[in-house]
């Protein structure tokens, strides 16, 4: 080889496993990944990389799987802010009687910014790169995720009344259309429409939900078949189930992500299928709110992409995407009956590749494949509770919890480094948190 084949790169990581996730199912050993500005160069054996690459740094990680970044598909990330408010209550007490008033009372342009970035740190701590938010203030998310190099797809918050963000649907749509054009092309936000969810959402807000859509390509994300409930009342006001509904008012599309997705019948499987939309699985979410249980085995096969999210940090309450990949996979078994259900190679894809899918971005995310954007994570095996090694796939799903990460690159960028955050100042992220607790506590206590 001579020095003209030589190529230069800006970052190679050096692998003791890796987890690409395309191939499905490869664990690779003694890799390179080659970083070049935002995106993969290349993965390739080590002594190759010795001979082809040179780079201005290197990273070695004896210990540990390298693998994409894992994305959330569902969360309200200021909701962090709320952790541990109101626990051990069904979805509809805990919205109506404890978070709805706290959010009147609490939620403000401030509230949004620390209580993202307190989710951010979190997420970022434990292997999240890409995550969803649907929530208030969804412009002042998107900046703190830009300012930090976090990528999010912000999805605006739509509903029949006021909130804290709008008065109506008109506002919510036309403050939610200035976002979609605001962060038009974006490298790192994609926006989104959010439509809550079909019991807070009327015929016509949601038709025009997706005629914007549709003029923009802006993805739809909406809370549906979350509960029992949900479907009963739907059916006693509408004469449909929601699923129903949603197809009829043009709602499901190849771009839109359906959160929870607890209660599916044969008609609900066929419009699904049919339609191309998405399924985001939140199943610790489901579990605490004790909501029901997300056949995800049953969807993947018959077609349907299924990714994962945390929802919001008050009711899971933790924003630990592989703390979420070992629930999906254990409930997956006991829903089908069969422990081969979401194995642990199907876990991981589910957070990576499939949420890709999900926002829209599979040929940029979701894989360690050259020419993908660098959106990298390194998760450490030498702690005893991971040891031994046979199998890392299992390990992620099965015996890991996120603190094992330790390594994140975003876009090229190292956004952790043996478990230290690099673009958030944490100490000062914990004051301004503080404060929150004690104003919340305060009116708690009243
Ligand atoms: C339209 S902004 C988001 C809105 O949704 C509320 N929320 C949080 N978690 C859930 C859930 O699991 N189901 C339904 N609604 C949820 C959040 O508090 C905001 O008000
Ligand atoms: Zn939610």
């Amino acid at each position: 080889m001579t020095a003209e084949t030589i190529i230069a790169g800006d970052i190679r990581i050096n692998a003791r496993w890796l987890i690409p996730i395309e191939p499905e199912a490869a664990v690779l050993e003694h890799q390179a990944v080659i970083i070049q500005g935002s995106r993969i160069a290349a993965v390739v054996p080590m002594a190759e990389a010795d001979c082809q690459y040179r780079t201005r740094e290197t990273v070695d990680l004896p210990n540990h799987v390298v693998m994409p970044g894992l994305i959330n598909v569902h969360g309200h990330a200021a909701m962090s802010l709320f952790r541990g408010l109101a626990d051990d209550l069904p979805l509809m007490t805990w919205l109506n009687d404890h978070i709805w008033p706290a959010e009147g009372a609490f939620v403000s342009e401030q509230f949004i910014a620390d209580g993202t970035q307190l989710a951010m740190a979190e997420m970022l701590r434990t292997g999240t790169t890409t995550f969803s938010d649907m929530y208030f203030f969804p412009e002042i998310a998107a900046q703190i995720a830009r300012d930090t190099g976090m990528r999010a797809q912000i999805s605006f918050p739509l509903l029949d009344f006021p909130t804290v963000w709008g008065s109506g649907p008109d506002d919510y749509l036309s403050k939610g259309e200035a976002l979609i054009t605001a962060w038009e092309g974006d490298d790192f936000i994609i926006p989104a429409i959010g439509p809550h969810a079909p019991y807070t959402v009327s015929d016509d807000p949601l038709k025009r939900a997706v005629s914007l859509s549709g003029r923009t390509g802006a993805p739809i994300q909406i809370h549906l078949h979350e509960t029992a409930f949900e479907v009963q009342e739907a059916i006693e006001k509408h004469g449909q189930r929601p699923v129903a509904r949603m197809a009829d008012l043009g709602v499901l599309t190849p771009n839109t992500q359906c959160v929870h997705m607890t209660q599916i019948d044969d008609s609900d499987l066929d419009a699904l299928q049919a339609s191309g939309a998405h399924v985001v699985h939140c199943p610790e979410s489901n579990l605490k709110l004790a909501s029901g249980l997300c056949p995800a085995q049953q969807l993947l096969d018959a077609g349907v992409n299924v990714a994962v999210g945390t929802d919001g940090a008050a009711s899971n309450n933790d924003l630990d995407m592989f703390g979420e990949l070992r629930t999906a996979a254990m409930m997956a078994k006991v829903v089908a009956d069969d422990a081969s259900a979401v194995s642990a190679h199907r876990a991981l894809r589910m957070a990576t590749l499939n949420g890709a899918r999900a926002i829209g971005r599979a040929h940029d995310l979701g894989s360690l494949t050259s020419g993908k954007l660098a959106d990298i994570i390194a998760v450490d095996l030498s702690d005893p509770f991971l040891q031994p090694v046979y199998d890392p796939a299992s390990h992620l799903v099965y015996s890991n919890h996120g603190r094992a990460v330790s390594h994140s690159w975003i876009h090229g960028v190292p956004q952790l480094q043996e478990g230290r955050l690099t673009r958030i100042d944490v100490a000062d992220l914990m004051l301004r948190v503080q404060g929150w607790q004690e104003r919340i506590q305060r009116h708690k206590a009243q």
